[in-house]
């Protein structure tokens, strides 16, 4: 189903685990801060409405979507008591095909954090036609990725506790 025909803000609390005792990164892209400040806002609003303290939620800023992989790899490292890892961005499809190269890069890079890493990374990244997709994305018409983003972090917490049993 595309986002067009659903709400990415919408969650339940009710089926929602307390993420009290949670701890997050998150690391941000600085291209199109606009974009992913508003994803931002919307992911740490969510995390906070589900439980999460402000003590327990870390962030770090990288220059653009591509440098999200280093930044994510080296905060799982640095810090190894983080639950979940949200990693931040905004691409927007530009003249020439770098935009194919990111967001491929980007998302293949998230992946491979996920499979050789501890702790889970949540791929919150826009890859859009223009920028009105993305303002529907960061808490437009479609709600905002960050707020889903949060709500996948905080279940994927609890799968990786859970699964440590
Ligand atoms: N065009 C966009 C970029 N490009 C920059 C790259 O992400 C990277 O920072 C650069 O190639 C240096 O390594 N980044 C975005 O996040 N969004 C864009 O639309
Ligand atoms: C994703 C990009 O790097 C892109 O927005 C840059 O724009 P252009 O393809 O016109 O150089």
């Amino acid at each position: 189903m595309a986002t067009a025909n659903t709400n990415l803000s919408a969650y339940d609390k009710n089926t929602i685990p307390n993420a009290k005792d949670f701890r997050f990164g998150i690391v941000v892209s600085e291209w199109n801060h606009d974009i992913t400040e508003g994803m931002f806002q919307g992911a740490f609003d969510a995390l906070k409405d589900c439980g999460a303290i402000n003590e327990n939620i870390v962030r770090w800023n990288v220059p653009g979507s591509f440098e999200l992989i280093y930044g994510c790899k080296q905060m799982t490292q640095s810090y190894d008591m983080l639950d979940a890892v949200i990693a931040i961005g905004n691409v927007i499809q530009g003249e020439t095909k770098h935009f194919d190269y990111v967001c491929e890069a980007v998302a293949q890079g998230i992946k491979d954090l996920n499979v050789h890493g501890n702790i889970p990374v949540i791929f919150c990244v826009l890859t859009d036609n223009n920028k009105q997709q993305s303002i529907d994305r960061s808490g437009g018409k479609h709600g905002n990725k960050g707020t889903e983003a949060a709500i996948a972090a905080i279940k994927m917490a609890q799968l990786r506790k859970d699964s440590k049993f």
